[in-house]
Protein backbone atom coordinates (compact mmCIF):
# COMPACT_ATOMS: atom_id res chain seq x y z
CA UNK A 1 0.00 0.00 0.00
CA UNK A 2 1.05 3.42 -1.00
CA UNK A 3 2.53 5.64 2.06
CA UNK A 4 0.22 8.78 3.24
CA UNK A 5 1.41 11.68 1.65
CA UNK A 6 2.98 14.23 4.63
CA UNK A 7 3.99 17.86 3.93
CA UNK A 8 7.71 16.55 4.45
CA UNK A 9 6.63 13.81 2.07
CA UNK A 10 9.25 13.85 -1.11
CA UNK A 11 6.38 12.95 -3.23
CA UNK A 12 4.99 16.94 -2.02
CA UNK A 13 8.53 18.51 -1.86
CA UNK A 14 8.51 21.26 -4.95
CA UNK A 15 11.12 19.93 -6.92
CA UNK A 16 14.82 21.44 -6.71
CA UNK A 17 15.07 24.55 -8.60
CA UNK A 18 11.28 25.73 -7.63
CA UNK A 19 11.99 27.50 -4.45
CA UNK A 20 14.92 29.09 -6.22
CA UNK A 21 12.47 30.39 -9.06
CA UNK A 22 10.25 31.92 -6.26
CA UNK A 23 12.82 33.88 -4.47
CA UNK A 24 14.09 35.01 -7.74
CA UNK A 25 10.49 35.94 -8.51
CA UNK A 26 10.07 37.70 -5.07
CA UNK A 27 13.71 39.91 -5.74
CA UNK A 28 12.05 40.87 -9.25
CA UNK A 29 9.23 41.88 -7.37
CA UNK A 30 11.08 44.30 -4.59
CA UNK A 31 13.66 45.03 -7.55
CA UNK A 32 10.48 47.00 -9.56
CA UNK A 33 9.31 48.75 -6.60
CA UNK A 34 12.29 49.95 -5.60
CA UNK A 35 13.07 51.00 -9.51
CA UNK A 36 9.36 52.71 -9.08
CA UNK A 37 10.13 54.41 -6.31
CA UNK A 38 13.36 56.12 -7.26
CA UNK A 39 11.48 57.22 -10.73
CA UNK A 40 8.68 58.16 -9.84
CA UNK A 41 7.35 61.54 -7.20
CA UNK A 42 4.19 60.12 -6.53
CA UNK A 43 5.59 56.99 -4.79
CA UNK A 44 7.92 59.39 -3.27
CA UNK A 45 4.91 60.57 -1.84
CA UNK A 46 3.05 57.58 -0.84
CA UNK A 47 6.57 56.74 1.03
CA UNK A 48 6.24 59.81 2.98
CA UNK A 49 2.72 59.34 3.69
CA UNK A 50 3.16 55.60 4.83
CA UNK A 51 5.73 56.83 7.42
CA UNK A 52 3.82 59.10 8.92
CA UNK A 53 0.48 57.09 8.78
CA UNK A 54 2.36 53.89 10.37
CA UNK A 55 3.98 56.75 12.78
CA UNK A 56 0.27 58.40 14.02
CA UNK A 57 -0.81 54.97 13.95
CA UNK A 58 1.48 53.75 16.33
CA UNK A 59 1.12 57.74 18.62
CA UNK A 60 -2.64 56.45 18.38
CA UNK A 61 -2.77 52.67 19.84
CA UNK A 62 -4.64 51.72 16.70
CA UNK A 63 -7.03 48.90 17.52
CA UNK A 64 -6.41 45.45 15.28
CA UNK A 65 -9.01 45.93 12.91
CA UNK A 66 -8.30 49.74 12.61
CA UNK A 67 -4.43 48.75 11.69
CA UNK A 68 -6.14 46.49 8.80
CA UNK A 69 -8.16 48.96 7.17
CA UNK A 70 -5.14 50.97 7.41
CA UNK A 71 -3.05 48.19 6.02
CA UNK A 72 -5.18 47.76 2.99
CA UNK A 73 -5.48 51.12 2.32
CA UNK A 74 -2.02 51.98 2.12
CA UNK A 75 -1.23 49.01 0.18
CA UNK A 76 -3.99 49.49 -2.13
CA UNK A 77 -2.55 53.01 -2.61
CA UNK A 78 0.47 51.33 -3.06
CA UNK A 79 -0.44 48.85 -6.04
CA UNK A 80 -2.41 50.94 -7.74
CA UNK A 81 0.53 53.34 -8.32
CA UNK A 82 3.17 50.88 -8.96
CA UNK A 83 0.58 49.06 -11.54
CA UNK A 84 -0.35 52.78 -12.74
CA UNK A 85 3.95 53.53 -13.21
CA UNK A 86 3.99 49.56 -15.34
CA UNK A 87 1.12 50.72 -17.62
CA UNK A 88 2.73 53.59 -18.28
CA UNK A 89 6.06 52.66 -18.77
CA UNK A 90 4.47 49.92 -21.16
CA UNK A 91 2.52 52.95 -23.06
CA UNK A 92 5.58 54.74 -23.26
CA UNK A 93 7.14 51.47 -25.01
CA UNK A 94 4.36 50.40 -26.88
CA UNK A 95 3.13 54.00 -28.42
CA UNK A 96 5.82 56.56 -28.14
CA UNK A 97 3.75 58.86 -30.65
CA UNK A 98 0.95 60.29 -29.73
CA UNK A 99 -2.70 57.80 -29.81
CA UNK A 100 -6.29 57.93 -28.52
CA UNK A 101 -5.80 54.42 -27.56
CA UNK A 102 -2.44 54.80 -25.46
CA UNK A 103 -4.14 58.11 -23.44
CA UNK A 104 -7.13 56.37 -22.76
CA UNK A 105 -4.39 53.42 -21.23
CA UNK A 106 -2.98 56.06 -19.31
CA UNK A 107 -5.54 57.79 -17.98
CA UNK A 108 -7.61 54.62 -17.14
CA UNK A 109 -4.49 53.42 -15.30
CA UNK A 110 -4.43 56.70 -13.59
CA UNK A 111 -8.24 56.56 -12.55
CA UNK A 112 -7.55 53.52 -10.90
CA UNK A 113 -4.71 55.26 -8.65
CA UNK A 114 -7.50 58.70 -8.04
CA UNK A 115 -10.13 55.52 -6.73
CA UNK A 116 -7.68 53.97 -4.15
CA UNK A 117 -6.70 57.37 -2.73
CA UNK A 118 -9.84 58.62 -2.29
CA UNK A 119 -10.79 54.74 -0.51
CA UNK A 120 -7.53 55.82 1.61
CA UNK A 121 -8.82 59.23 2.36
CA UNK A 122 -11.87 58.05 3.36
CA UNK A 123 -10.45 55.41 5.56
CA UNK A 124 -7.89 57.81 7.23
CA UNK A 125 -10.52 60.81 7.40
CA UNK A 126 -12.95 57.39 9.72
CA UNK A 127 -9.68 56.00 11.75
CA UNK A 128 -7.44 59.38 12.21
CA UNK A 129 -10.10 61.81 12.51
CA UNK A 130 -11.96 61.02 15.69
CA UNK A 131 -8.29 61.15 16.81
CA UNK A 132 -6.95 64.14 15.41
CA UNK A 133 -10.24 66.18 15.94
CA UNK A 134 -11.71 64.77 19.51
CA UNK A 135 -15.00 66.57 20.42
N1 LIG B 1 1.21 58.43 -26.23
C1 LIG B 1 0.13 59.10 -25.80
N2 LIG B 1 -0.94 59.19 -26.60
C2 LIG B 1 -2.04 59.88 -26.21
N3 LIG B 1 -2.15 60.51 -25.01
C3 LIG B 1 -1.11 60.44 -24.17
C4 LIG B 1 0.09 59.75 -24.52
N4 LIG B 1 0.95 59.87 -23.48
C5 LIG B 1 0.32 60.58 -22.54
N5 LIG B 1 -0.92 60.94 -22.94
C6 LIG B 1 -1.91 61.72 -22.17
O1 LIG B 1 -1.23 62.56 -21.27
C7 LIG B 1 -1.57 62.21 -19.91
C8 LIG B 1 -0.34 62.32 -19.03
O2 LIG B 1 0.58 61.34 -19.43
P1 LIG B 1 1.99 61.17 -18.73
O3 LIG B 1 2.71 60.06 -19.38
O4 LIG B 1 2.69 62.49 -18.68
O5 LIG B 1 1.58 60.70 -17.29
P2 LIG B 1 1.41 61.56 -15.96
O6 LIG B 1 -0.05 61.58 -15.64
O7 LIG B 1 2.10 62.86 -16.09
O8 LIG B 1 2.07 60.60 -14.92
P3 LIG B 1 3.50 60.78 -14.21
O9 LIG B 1 3.52 62.18 -13.64
O10 LIG B 1 3.47 59.71 -13.19
O11 LIG B 1 4.52 60.54 -15.28
C9 LIG B 1 -2.14 60.79 -19.99
O12 LIG B 1 -3.03 60.51 -18.93
C10 LIG B 1 -2.83 60.83 -21.35
O13 LIG B 1 -4.10 61.45 -21.26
Amino acid sequence: MAEPASPTSPRLRPPEGLWRRRVASFGHAVRGVWAALRSEVHLQVHAVATVVVVGLGFYYHLARLEWALVALAVAGVWAAELVNTAIEALTDLASPAYHPLAGKAKDVAAGAVLLAALGALVVGALVFGPKLFPQ
